[in-house]
């Protein structure tokens, strides 16, 4: 381990970008298939891993919505989260925001109770163990019908005062921010916070509709608004934070190499841009090998990594004491490291 990746390792951050079914390793796979009786269409954890090689962002949902077939009763929710909060934990996470899709569990007959009981089980776990605090995020699936979303924030309702924010994930070519917009507006009418993937695979109209027609508090990825010269400048002068993932923009083939990742470029471009895993489980890597692919492919300093991990804080949906308190923790690692 070189002192970077030890740097790394060890620097307090947040991750705000996380699809907790997207943290479901093959080990784990094998185990609830076989816990639960459902078969799965490969033979072995190596047969899986080969199977994860992707050209666009649909060839990744396409597995991803069959790996969490496996996923059944609460204590495999429960599992799930404890898995990645123990991950987490090693890699210097101390605040977790996690998505999770509920949308793929209703549709095979799973309870929304289930799903979020397991999870939170998880999050209470994690707190106890490494004391990682976490919050909820409910994604609508864009790819089905903005009444499947309201229906989702209905079975919500029960929860809300466990839920931080409401997402948008799934395929986003053709479908459009404004397919959300009235259930946003529910979502925010009820107290919640607001987030959406837009510009990984969209144009930046689609992150323009993100801030205009949803009013989105942080914009998951992003990366194409820098094809937009006034959309950059006005996220920059917001102070929007930018969701980026780098390994998952590289399996994805969003960026064609790590050396072409935009990360340095958004933050000379005063975006406040984070990084994080996305789907660790299928992206080959957790946030600490997000943050040093991104510094290798780069060249990313140790200022660059602190900024990155200050924004994670800022950008996150703690209050502003939690925040501070964060922020000063981070600082005495870095003095501590400089010493
Ligand atoms: N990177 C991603 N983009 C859109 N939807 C997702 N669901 C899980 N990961 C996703
Ligand atoms: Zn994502």
């Amino acid at each position: 381990m070189t002192d970077l990746d030890r740097f790394i390792a060890g620097l307090p951050k947040a991750e705000l970008h996380l699809h907790i079914e997207g943290s479901l390793e093959p080990e784990l796979m094998f185990a609830l298939a076989e816990r639960n009786q459902v078969t799965i269409p490969f033979a072995s954890v190596d047969e899986v891993r080969a199977a994860y090689s992707f050209s666009r962002l649909q060839d990744f949902l396409d597995i991803y919505y069959q790996g969490a077939e496996v996923l059944r009763t609460e204590r495999d929710f429960h599992d799930l989260a404890t898995a990645y909060f123990d991950r987490a934990a090693a890699d210097g996470v101390v605040h977790a925001e996690i998505m999770f899709d509920p949308q793929t569990h209703t549709a095979r007959g799973i309870s929304f109770d289930t799903v979020i009981a397991g999870l939170l089980s998880g999050m209470a776990e994690a707190e106890a163990r490494h004391g990682l605090t976490a919050k909820l995020i409910l994604c609508f699936l864009r790819h089905l019908d903005e009444e499947d979303a309201f229906a989702t924030l209905k079975a919500a309702e029960p929860w809300l005062d466990r839920i931080a924010a409401v997402g948008l994930d799934s395929g986003e070519l053709g479908n459009p921010p404004e397919k959300f917009a009235r259930v946003f507006a529910a979502a925010r009418a009820q107290g919640l916070r607001l987030v959406a993937h837009a510009g990984e695979e969209g144009p930046p109209d689609y992150v323009r509709q993100a801030l205009d027609l949803l009013g989105i508090d942080r914009l998951d990825h992003g990366n194409r608004s820098l094809e937009d010269p006034v959309l950059t400048a006005r996220l920059a002068r917001m102070g929007m934070t930018l969701t980026v993932c780098p390994l998952s923009n590289l399996k994805l083939c969003v960026v064609e190499s790590m050396e072409a990742h935009p990360i340095d470029r958004m933050l000379r471009a005063g975006l406040r841009a984070t990084v994080n895993s996305d789907d660790p489980a299928y992206f080959g890597g957790y946030i600490a090998d997000n943050y040093r692919a991104a510094a290798a492919g780069r060249g990313l300093d140790r200022d660059d990594l602190v900024a990155l991990a200050r924004n994670s804080f800022l950008g996150s949906f703690l209050n502003d004491d939690e925040v501070a308190g964060h922020l000063a923790a981070l600082d005495a690692y870095v003095e501590g490291d400089a010493a």
